[in-house]
């Protein structure tokens, strides 16, 4: 049977007219990944500091691993992670960092072998030995999931670990995560990733202005969406821009996506719901266009979160990814 690693009910935190918070409720069970997604200032660099210590709400109701969060600040016992990027010291190595940190705790029971098991999960045991200092951003934040680990956590809080990560690096953290989440540790993470959430989480709640606006499993947040991005190849692009024109309901080319995204000459775009794809098919089979291919244009959990913020205006992530480089970590100078 799980049980509930976080449960928080009606919480609130304001900063000064600022609401970060507006009567939140969260659960997460042992044993699972917990995505938060919201645009910039929804609240979750916020919730996160809550569920580490950080702060504490103004009102509603949080139990952490069982426990109530009381007054005091300080990282509730089991709870590890990190908010704002993890706190690690630029003139010392790797090795040197995660020492550090095991000796500030005065924990005698990690050994430097387990230095070196954390950072060979991480993927960081090139490096051990040169100063962060020279680390990019992603390494940064691999050698914080690292420092983490080393706290044994059965809570895992991290604001935006994929921040900054190459391919690489997100699969050492994606096999992290996964199997911290096997052996029972609960993870709660915020990203601007969809693609990562998708892959990693067993739910995901999406904040919007403090408010939760959806939480449950990623697959039902794409169901939850009804207009879609679809990427249409046919035999006749000129042809088939100028059916879809006229389908209720269908917008097209840079109506239905962001001027910031490339169109692919060759293939057509077009934004509505189920229907108004259908109703697309069956014209252009009746006009003897045939389609070669049809697919999600925009991922569908980033399209679901794109509607659910009332953000479908903006640049999509698949604009950003586009961007040459934009992603990519930097290397080591
Ligand atoms: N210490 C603070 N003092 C004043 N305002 C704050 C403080 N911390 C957060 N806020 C405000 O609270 C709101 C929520 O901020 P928060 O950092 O939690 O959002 P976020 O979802 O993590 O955003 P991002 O994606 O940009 O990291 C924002 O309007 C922010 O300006």
């Amino acid at each position: 049977m799980t049980t509930a690693a976080v449960r928080a009910r009606g919480i609130t935190k304001t900063f000064g007219d600022v609401v970060a918070l507006g009567g939140v409720d969260l659960d997460v069970p042992t044993g699972t990944v917990h995505g938060l997604i919201g645009p910039n200032g929804a609240g979750k660099t916020t919730l996160l500091g809550l569920l580490l210590g950080l702060a504490t709400a103004d009102t509603g109701h949080l139990e952490v691993l069982g426990a109530p969060v009381s007054r005091a600040l300080g990282v509730p016992d089991g709870v590890a992670g990190f908010v704002d990027g993890p706190g690690l010291y630029p003139g010392l190595t790797a090795r040197q960092n995660l020492a550090a940190l095991v000796s500030l705790r005065g924990d005698s029971a990690r050994s430097p072998d387990d230095v070196d098991d954390a950072l060979h999960e991480v993927g960081l045991t090139d490096v051990a030995d040169d100063r962060l200092r020279g680390f990019s951003l992603g390494m940064r934040q691999r050698l914080g999931l690292a420092a983490a680990l080393l706290a044994a956590p059965r809570l895992l809080v991290l604001d935006e670990p994929a921040n900054g990560l190459d391919p690489a690096g997100t699969r050492h953290v994606h096999r992290v995560l996964t199997r911290l989440a096997a052996a029972g540790t609960a993870v709660v993470m915020s990203s601007h990733r969809m693609d990562d959430l998708a892959a990693l989480c067993h739910d995901v709640t999406i904040l919007h202005l403090g408010q939760v606006v959806f939480t449950g499993a990623p697959r039902d947040l794409a169901a939850a969406s009804d207009e879609r991005d679809v990427r249409v190849v046919t035999t006749d692009t000129a042809a088939a821009r100028r059916i879809a024109a006229d389908v209720p309901g269908l917008r097209t080319g840079h109506d239905a996506v962001p001027a910031a995204v490339p169109l692919d000459p060759d293939a057509l775009v077009v934004h509505g719901t189920a229907t108004a794809v259908d109703e697309l098919v069956a014209r252009l089979v009746g006009a003897g266009v045939a389609v070669r291919e049809l697919g999600p244009f925009v991922p569908p959990l980033e399209a679901a979160f794109l509607a659910l913020t009332g953000d479908a205006d903006a640049p999509t992530q698949t604009a950003t990814l586009l961007r040459a480089g934009a992603d990519h970590e930097e290397p080591v100078r």
